[in-house]
């Protein structure tokens, strides 16, 4: 499951761990030629992406008020639809079965599982073979998350000794919404907020790109595009006249594409179901009804489940450091203190594992990755992936 809430699974498929790709390098504004991803994850796992919640990507409902959703609305569809979609394919009934997502993603993964654990316990069929899940730069509890992005930004050499410490003082740890009357702690967040401004906080070491309103034929596509919902399209360095290349740029390529009228009638797209895909359709009437899902961790860890918690290191809004500090909450027992892991005789990482009773969790962070991990170490996340499926050491 991709995040937002709102951004479609075809993002994930296309630009992280899908079979195929656009050639993004040749993109010259028409039909993106398609590629295959050597590093699909596809290649050591059967994938169902998800578009969710419902008006996410390609997916839609009938009626106006069946477009509302929720963290625990969006769980029980996701898992109405596994249901049904198993009894359809019922050759894929007994395999191995891991609830993934990343990102926003992340925090309906633990509350999947559970209806999963929940549906099986109460004998409802299929039963599924759930065997654990799995979780990327994923958001858990936002206190946790979010209020170490500021550890993170000093960990990363963004912000200076001083501005930390005068910060760790006056807010209490809460860096994140800070109380308003703390003027403290209001000032002591000042020159950290503009030491970070500028910095593209999914991927630290990329040009930071901000929205400019495209003109109709930009990119050969000639539509003038709602800035809601095309914030992807085209993007200028925040400073300095060149342009710059911008990692949001490959994403006009998916525009193209699943906007392009051959295309959706090969998808089976039904004909007035759905107005321009957008890569993330952030207008939807979603209500994140579940703050933290930390307490669905705690309840998997007293069972028997294996699971795999990676962070690309290069990300500040969802940073390694806010898993590290709720898995520590747990309290489990660590297996593998911290070391590196490799792929072709280099550090691709740094691994920690942690066990107790049948519990299994494996925290990986995977160097010099982004937000989406896959999309920036392909090889090395397939790697990663590849290893703890077949329960061999990272
Ligand atoms: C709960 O409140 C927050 C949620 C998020 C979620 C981000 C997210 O899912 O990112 C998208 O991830 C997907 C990958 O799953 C990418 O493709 C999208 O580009 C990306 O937008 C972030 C926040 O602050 C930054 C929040 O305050």
């Amino acid at each position: 499951m991709t995040g937002g809430p709102g951004c479609s699974a075809l993002s994930s498929l296309i630009y992280e761990i899908g079979p195929l790709a656009f050639d993004v390098a040749d993109f010259d504004g028409s039909l993106p030629s398609i590629l295959l991803n050597l590093h699909s994850w596809t290649k050591v796992a059967n994938i169902l992406f998800i578009d969710w919640p419902v008006g996410t990507g390609f997916s839609y409902a009938n009626t106006s008020k069946g477009y509302s959703s929720s963290d625990t609305k969006s769980t029980k569809d996701n898992y109405t639809f596994l249901r049904k979609w198993l009894l359809n394919h019922p050759m894929f009934i007994k395999n191995r079965l891991y609830v993934a997502g990343e990102s926003y993603g992340g925090k309906l993964v633990p509350m999947i599982a559970m209806e999963i654990l929940l549906g099986n316990e109460a004998g409802l069929q299929p039963q599924m073979s759930l065997q654990g899940y799995i979780i990327g730069n994923g958001i858990t509890d936002p206190n946790i998350d979010f209020n170490e992005r500021i550890p993170y930004a000093h960990h990363m050499a963004l912000i200076s000794d001083e501005y930390f410490e005068s910060a760790k003082v006056s807010c209490d740890g809460k860096y994140d919404n800070p109380d308003p009357n703390n003027l403290q702690c209001l000032l002591a967040l000042q020159p950290i907020q503009e030491s970070i401004n500028h910095v593209n906080e999914v991927q630290l070491l990329e040009p930071k790109c901000k929205y400019i309103a495209p003109k109709p034929g930009d990119f050969g596509w000639d539509q003038t595009f709602r800035e809601e919902d095309s914030v992807d399209h085209l993007f200028l360095p925040t400073s300095g006249h060149d342009r710059l290349w911008c990692r949001s740029q490959n994403y006009v390529t998916s525009y193209v594409w699943a906007n392009d009228p051959t295309v959706r009638e090969a998808l089976h797209i039904r004909k007035g179901t759905i107005g321009d895909w957008t890569r993330c359709n952030t207008s939807l009437s979603y209500e994140k009804n579940q703050g933290s899902v930390l307490h669905y961790h705690k309840i998997f860890s007293k069972k028997g489940y294996n699971v795999l918690i990676f962070n690309g290191d290069h990300d500040m809004s969802a940073p390694y450091m806010g898993p590290l500090k709720w898995i520590r909450s747990l309290n489990l027992t660590v297996d593998d203190d911290w070391r590196p892991w490799h792929v072709n005789g280099q550090v691709a990482g740094y691994i920690l594992k942690y066990k107790k009773n049948d519990f299994n969790l494996t925290f990986v962070t995977v160097k010099g990755a982004g937000h989406t991990a896959p999309e920036y170490n392909p090889k090395e996340c397939l790697a990663m992936l590849h290893r703890w499926l077949s329960i061999r050491p990272l």
